[in-house]
């Protein structure tokens, strides 16, 4: 039976201190990687152990599989790492305090700009300064000036069908460690959650949500993904 995991990553540096983040590429802190060792131990408790992990290109995520994987002696398994499944882009926003932005543009603006599914926040105008190390440029993709969760789905579904899909239809135990947005996209298309109700959708740092999967890659008998507690 296909097993997915999804695991957002460990608390960084700037969710400590509220920033928006997007595709800077900043370290967990203490408490992430607390987390993330906790997440591994979750894994074995359950024995839930992954046979195939799945990043972004972000250290948070990176950091925070490899801890988690250590942690269920599972370091060995083989891993593909993805900018698909990359944080959303958060444009003008990033490296901006989240209550700031709330006190200059109000609560309702910013919380479109989080939670809503295609309200996008406005563009990111210094181009390149999320690509500092080329990493970006040398795979041939054009940094995204911003996006919203819309635009976040458009580059994880494909994605998903190309290269997860395949390892769960050959029953594998899937993990995908990467971000609050791309698992918020992921998670609307395996739960079916509309667009009214994907901003009610929050996903813990550092917390194994499991789901078992149908013939067809869905949860079986319909069930939401389970918090690995
Ligand atoms: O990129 C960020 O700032 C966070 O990882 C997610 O932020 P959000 O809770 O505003 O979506």
């Amino acid at each position: 039976m296909p097993r997915l995991i999804i695991l957002r990553h460990g608390q960084s540096t700037w969710n400590d201190q509220n920033l928006f983040t997007g595709w800077v590429d900043v370290p967990l802190n203490e408490r992430g990687t607390s987390e993330a060792t906790k997440a591994g131990k979750l894994m074995t408790k359950h024995e839930c152990l992954p046979d195939t992990l799945y990043t972004s290109l972000l250290r948070r995520a990176i950091t925070t599989a490899n801890i988690a994987l250590d942690n269920c002696d599972r370091h060995w398994i083989p891993v593909k790492r993805a900018w698909q499944l990359n944080e959303r882009h958060y444009g003008g926003l990033q490296g901006k305090n989240k209550a700031e932005a709330a006190e200059k543009f109000g609560k309702e603006q910013v919380h479109l700009w989080r939670r809503s599914y295609d309200v996008p926040p406005p563009e990111n105008e210094q181009d390149g300064n999320t690509d500092p190390d080329g990493r970006y440029a040398k795979g041939g993709i054009k940094v995204p000036k911003t996006e919203c969760l819309k635009d976040v789905l458009v580059r994880v579904l494909p994605y998903w069908e190309s290269d997860i899909v395949p390892d769960l239809k050959a029953g594998k135990t899937v993990l995908v460690a990467a971000h609050g947005n791309s698992l918020r996209a992921l998670m609307k298309h395996l739960e079916n959650i509309s667009d009214e109700d994907i901003p009610g959708v929050e996903i813990p740092t550092g917390v194994p949500i499991l789901y078992e999967l149908d013939d067809n890659l869905k949860p079986k008998g319909g069930a939401k993904g389970k918090h690995l507690d």
